[in-house]
């Protein structure tokens, strides 16, 4: 199986920080792996470093097989960044006309391709309104539609669902699973453990370690609780 993602004995200092610590990480087409862990475990940190915008200090990490920054790769992946890089001054439907001719979509497509990402995050009544009048949610919503466009291979999405109602949220995932059938592997980060239970599995970061890296059911199983909430309280607890 092609390894999508591919992480080995990664490691990154800030100053005398050791910020993440030899972390190894793979993700396969057809997965979702769910990365969880508390404020500040090194979650943004791993997904900015395995697609270039940090440096590892030690380690290697190859994204569709390709050290980042690399210009075929960014055309074959959605990010989504913690922080939404949008164009306020710009409605949403020029937003996602920019970003979609970015990613070397046809004149052609691009139509089918808005209509498609903005239902599925719930915001194609808001395409005509200036981004800058956009709620906070509006905007991730927004961001996550850019992140979807152009049928990537590969998803990264970090804390995709912050701000979205409980509805939409369980409509987002509905399509992350149609997503996965296709064959999309897909990273995300989430604070929201019932999110972390609808992956296939779960990387837990505490103190930029990985301490643990498996489904669910055997994460569970392993700490002898019955959620993933319970596994994150008391992998914490363990190690404190
Ligand atoms: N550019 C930077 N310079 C210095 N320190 C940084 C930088 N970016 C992150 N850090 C530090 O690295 C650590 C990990 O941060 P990171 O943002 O990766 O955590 P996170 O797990 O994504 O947290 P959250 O869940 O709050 O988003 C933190 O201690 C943070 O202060």
């Amino acid at each position: 199986m092609e390894k999508l993602l591919d992480l080995q004995a990664i490691s990154k200092n800030f100053g005398q920080q050791l910020v993440l610590d030899k972390i190894n990480f793979d993700l396969i087409a057809g997965q979702i792996i769910g990365l969880i862990g508390p404020s500040g475990a090194g979650k943004s940190t791993m997904i900015k470093t395995m697609l270039g915008m940090e440096k590892a200090d030690q380690g290697e990490a190859l994204v569709l097989g390709h050290h980042m920054p690399n210009r075929y790769v960014l055309g074959e992946i959605g990010y989504m960044a913690q922080s939404d890089a949008l164009y306020e001054s710009l409605t949403g439907f020029e937003n996602l006309q920019f970003f979609a001719r970015m990613k070397g979509l046809s004149r052609a497509e691009i139509p089918e391709a808005i209509k498609h990402v903005s239902q599925v995050v719930e915001l194609t009544e808001h395409l005509n309104k200036f981004v800058s009048g956009y709620s906070g949610g509006m905007k991730r919503r927004l961001s996550l539609a850019i992140a979807l466009l152009g049928n990537p291979r590969l998803l990264i999405l970090d804390e995709p669902t912050v701000g979205i109602d409980p509805a939409l949220r369980r409509q987002v995932w509905k399509e992350l699973h149609q997503l996965k059938s296709e064959g999309v592997g897909i990273l995300i980060t989430t604070h929201v453990m019932d999110e972390a239970e609808l992956t296939d599995k779960v990387g837990l970061l505490l103190d930029g370690k990985m301490i643990a890296f498996n489904s669910p059911i055997a994460l569970k199983s392993s700490y002898g609780v019955n959620t993933v909430e319970e596994v994150f309280l008391k992998a914490e607890g363990e190690l404190e």
